[in-house]
């Protein structure tokens, strides 16, 4: 029942909710990976069963593509899609300049990937993600296994160069043992309180020998879509600034509502 989900989960829904509104028939869809891009993923199975959309849809991950699969979207690779017309994900944070950081649920390298190779990239949120400056979110970097040590204390030595403020560099860890990525690498969490100028930590980052990728998408969005607990809805353009504010209701018998309280 709607009135179980929490606020949060409402904003993250009205934001999916809205974004789907993108989506045309015959598109080439890029599907994001985490709690905010499940509510579109489900959204976008709603409009396939019911009102015969037809897209093909390109997973940022196992987990969503096995949601996609669940909810009756084709799923095709990137390879076979080569180019997509749009692709909607979510966010940890973004800023006034639609700048990001991703990878809070360590899909960071193919979200990445599919947002570059996408015509547009629009980004569902909640209110809470939004931010004056990127940083508070601990910044995601991808680092392949071997000798990770080496590549954190490389990382390390990098952030003092340059006068980063927070420079406390965590692996990941899933239990006992290192996180693991879809691609079977690992996450190196860079806890950094502010990021003064993300545009040149994330070209230095990714000089580091052993960073794959790093967590900050830089003039990759167009959009963010701000979703609210109570149902308003924000869109905001990276050209025009906010060109629309609406407010989505929630309905008591929505089966989508209900499907994904379960
Ligand atoms: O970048 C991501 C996964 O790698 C997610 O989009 C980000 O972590 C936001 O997740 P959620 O919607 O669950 O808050």
């Amino acid at each position: 029942m709607p009135g179980e989900l929490s606020p949060i989960d409402k904003a993250k829904f009205v934001a999916a909710k809205r974004a789907v509104d993108y989506v045309e028939d015959g598109m080439r869809v890029g599907l994001g990976t985490g709690s905010t891009a499940a509510w579109m993923v489900r959204c976008l199975g709603e409009l396939v069963r019911d009102d015969g959309l037809k897209i093909k849809g390109v997973p940022t991950s196992t987990r969503t593509a096995a949601l996609a699969r669940d909810v009756g979207i084709e799923v095709i690779s990137l390879d076979e899609a080569k180019w997509l017309d749009l692709t909607i994900d979510g966010a940890d944070e973004f800023d006034g300049d639609l700048n990001l950081i991703k990878g809070g649920g360590g899909a960071l390298l193919q979200e990445k990937i599919v947002a570059t190779a996408s015509d547009q990239m629009i980004v569902i949120a909640d209110v809470g993600k939004e931010v004056e400056t990127l940083g508070a979110f601990p910044l995601p970097v991808e680092v392949i296994p071997f000798g990770w040590q080496t590549t954190r204390a490389l990382v390390e030595e990098m952030l003092i160069s340059m006068d980063v403020l927070g420079r406390d560099v965590t692996l990941r860890m899933n239990g006992d043992r290192p996180f693991i990525t879809d691609e079977g690498n690992h996450i190196l969490d860079l806890h950094l309180n502010r990021i003064g100028n993300p545009r040149q930590l994330a070209m230095v980052l990714n000089q580091v020998p052993g960073v794959v990728e790093n967590g900050l998408f830089i003039d990759i969005c167009d959009i963010v879509i701000v979703g609210y607990g109570d149902g308003r809805v924000e869109t905001r353009d990276i050209n025009q600034g906010t060109i629309e504010q609406d407010r989505l209701d929630f309905v008591e018998n929505d089966n989508l509502f209900t499907d994904l309280a379960d």
